[in-house]
């Protein structure tokens, strides 16, 4: 079942530790078939080098494994809470990419202070807030979902395509999984340009409001014209 589906996931998991975002198993992609309302996602705790297409597992949107013989990443519910609110994403990426986590666990959103982040990520990328203990006790990973929901109830999804969760890391998404890597690649990067902007310069502004919308409109507005559009 899903069989291109498993491929493009399994692909875009491997594609993690070539781009240097992954040690030993800390992170995983998932992507979805809403036709069939199942999503595709790495096993929890497998080694990289050890994984194959057909390890990765089937799940439906209520957390039952469909079809595997591994256990689903850990971090399953989260995926799942997302894919539930965000209607046009069909990818989605868990890292603990060493830029974007340290802003996470200092509990900080990202500035925009150029355009590389603006072609990408219009404004800050939104740092999400802590998890109560209660929240974190009972139900942790899908409440990890539930906050990034809060977080995003005045953003649009495909405007902001990741954020970082308090204490932890970052999750990107996209249309699809390998989507979804390329903007928790460009996050790291846009994590580590931004902390050595504020080495170099404390108490910096964002880049201009206008220089931000040209950059995103440039690449995603209805006149996008970056590239071959
Ligand atoms: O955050 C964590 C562990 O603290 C997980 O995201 C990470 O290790 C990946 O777990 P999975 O192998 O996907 O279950």
């Amino acid at each position: 079942m899903l069989e291109e589906l498993k491929m493009q996931v399994y692909e875009a998991n491997m594609e993690l530790p070539r781009r240097g975002l992954i040690t030993y198993t800390w992170g995983n992609v998932s992507g979805i078939d809403r036709s069939k309302g199942l999503l595709v996602i790495k096993p929890s705790g497998i080694e990289y080098d050890e994984l194959r297409p057909e390890d990765m597992v089937v799940m439906d949107l209520e957390g039952n494994r469909v079809e595997g013989r591994y256990k689903p990443s850990s971090d399953t519910l989260t995926h799942i809470e997302l894919y539930k609110a965000f209607e046009s994403v069909g990818g989605i990426v868990h890292t603990h990419s060493p830029w974007a986590t340290s802003w996470a666990q200092a509990c900080r959103g990202i500035p925009c202070y150029g355009t590389t982040h603006a072609d990408y990520y219009y404004g800050e990328i939104p740092c999400a807030r802590s998890l109560t203990a209660e929240e974190i006790q009972e139900g942790y990973e899908k409440n990890t979902g539930l906050v990034i929901l809060e977080t995003f109830a005045n953003r649009l999804p495909g405007h902001v395509p990741g954020v970082l969760c308090s204490n932890h890391g970052p999750f990107t998404w996209g249309k699809d999984a390998g989507e979804a890597v390329h903007n928790a690649v460009v996050l790291e990067e846009v994590a580590k340009m931004a902390y050595q902007t504020e080495q170099l310069k404390p108490g910096l502004q964002q880049a201009p409001q206008a220089l931000q919308d040209k950059h995103f409109e440039r690449k995603h507005g209805a006149n996008a014209y970056y590239g071959q559009k």
